[in-house]
């Protein structure tokens, strides 16, 4: 199984966002259906073996907690365009607005599950099953790390992670480098999914 975790400071946590200004209205949560496309999108066919978690921190109501499991999401859920990718963060906010309990998972759609989960959380979550790795530039390059079968990534967005998030995320997560540049978050993500793809034998 392999996990990615993207932290988004400024992601809107309400649907108040305009469809048609995503980078300009929504904390930029074009990024996150960026990701959400590289982590899950192949040609022709979906990666069952994909979780995302987006850990939204924007206003007006964080923290928003969407996950994203691709054994039980319908392939045809997830679409190649950034609108009815953000359509699905817009139903999940949605869903969102009425939960009150702080760790109760919601079903959005199969497969998508909303909650007031927060970064924290997410990664403790994570921790009882996966090796945790925290994408940074200044990391161990990725073609030195043995990676095991379960493995969590977790990246920032546009601003990257806080001092803050990443105080929380010292010997707990390696930092790992995919190179010496900064990298678009989704291209981060899809690197690392090719990677770990060079792997493992074709079946
Ligand atoms: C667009 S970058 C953020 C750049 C931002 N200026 C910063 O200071 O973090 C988004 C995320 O991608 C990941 N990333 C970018 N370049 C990377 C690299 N060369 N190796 C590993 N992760 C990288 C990091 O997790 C980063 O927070």
């Amino acid at each position: 199984m392999r996990t990615f975790i993207v932290k988004a400071n400024k992601a809107h946590t309400k649907a108040d966002f305009k469809l048609r200004d995503l980078p300009g209205t929504s904390g930029r949560i074009d990024l996150l259906c960026r990701v959400l496309n590289s982590a899950f999108l192949l040609s022709y066919s979906f990666r069952k073996n994909v979780r995302v978690w987006l850990s939204l921190y924007g206003p007006p109501n964080p923290p928003k907690a969407i996950r994203f499991e691709g054994q039980e999401m319908k392939p045809k859920t997830l679409n190649p365009d950034e609108l009815s990718t953000a359509k699905l963060i817009i139903k999940a906010l949605k869903v969102g607005e009425t939960l009150r309990e702080p760790s109760k998972e919601v079903q959005v759609l199969p497969g998508i599950y909303v909650s007031n989960m927060t970064f924290e959380d997410i990664v403790r979550r994570t921790l009882k099953s996966s090796t945790l790795y925290y994408l940074h530039e200044e990391g161990r390059p990725i073609g030195r790390v043995n990676f095991s079968q379960n493995v969590a990534f977790i990246l920032g967005d546009h601003e990257g992670l806080t001092p803050e998030d990443e105080t929380f995320l010292e010997g707990i997560a390696e930092k790992v480098s995919i190179g010496r540049k900064s990298y678009l978050a989704s291209h981060v993500v899809a690197y690392v999914n090719i990677f770990l793809d060079s792997l493992t034998p074709p079946p």
